[in-house]
């Protein structure tokens, strides 16, 4: 089964906005990250806007001709406000609370089984694919496929963490057993975060039916080496048969 790689372009806005203009300039990015191969574009509006700005989004929708992916906290109106307004073809719900460096927990999907079974039937209801992100807990896979959702993304910090720490079998082991939870129950299967050149075959590889991973920071990083049509046909290659 092939897996989709989608480019986050969050650093590109990042290293956009340290200067004030328009370089480097996120709609060409898109484009070509497109043109060299990205299945995807993700982009992670946040409440700061740090990065990625809510304009932003209305204008690199308009460019897609792979697949567009919305990341981000429900719980601003703002946030579900601008993803019905672009429809996206999947929605990434993600429970950062304001003031995070970076994402860095999954749902509770018990605690927040009703909410969230609310607000994945609004963005279901306007056509929208719903993934939610969730660690990689086997109740939390569970809860997940009691809310609706169509998919659940694997927060991958904790295997990339443990991974480079030469731990790769124990690193993979919960994302096996929680990947295949999830396949029992029928729910598609993302995954990101920290995911990088080292670590993402070995994941592939003990995870062949992934559906889609979102990577970001690492490519990017890895861009300013290798050039990002060569760093995204590499990383293409480390998600192949
Ligand atoms: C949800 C997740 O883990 C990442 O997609 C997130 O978008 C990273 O956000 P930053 O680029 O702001 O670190
Ligand atoms: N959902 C993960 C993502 O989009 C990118 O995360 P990262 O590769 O920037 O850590």
């Amino acid at each position: 089964m092939s897996t989709k790689l989608s480019v986050n372009i969050n650093k590109i806005a990042t290293l956009r906005n340290s200067r004030g203009g328009n370089n480097p300039d996120v709609v060409k990015v898109a484009i070509d990250a497109q043109r060299f191969g990205a299945d995807g574009i993700t982009v992670h509006p946040r409440p700061d806007e740090r990065h990625i700005r809510y304009q932003d989004v209305r204008d690199i929708k308009k460019v897609i001709n792979t697949e567009f992916n919305i990341e981000g906290n429900c719980r601003e109106q703002k946030f579900v406000d601008l993803v019905l307004e672009n429809m996206p073809d999947q929605v990434t719900l993600v429970p950062d609370e304001l003031g995070q460096i970076t994402s860095d927990h999954g749902w509770d999907t018990l605690k927040n089984k009703e909410y969230l079974k609310e607000m994945i039937a609004v963005f279901k209801s306007a056509g929208i694919r719903v993934s939610i992100f969730v660690d990689p807990v086997i109740e939390m896979v569970e809860g997940a496929a009691r809310t609706g959702t169509d998919r659940i993304e694997l927060y991958t910090e904790g295997y990339a963490r443990q991974y480079a720490s030469g731990n790769r079998n124990s690193a993979i082991t919960p994302y096996v057993a929680a990947a295949k939870k999830a396949k029992e129950l029928g729910l598609g299967l993302n995954a990101g975060h920290d995911l990088d050149l080292n670590n993402l075959k070995f994941f592939k590889q003990n995870i062949p039916w992934l559906d889609e991973v979102s990577i970001g920071h690492a490519l990017i990083s890895d861009a300013i080496y290798l050039g990002l049509e060569n760093t995204i046909q590499i990383y293409k290659r480390q998600l192949a048969e």
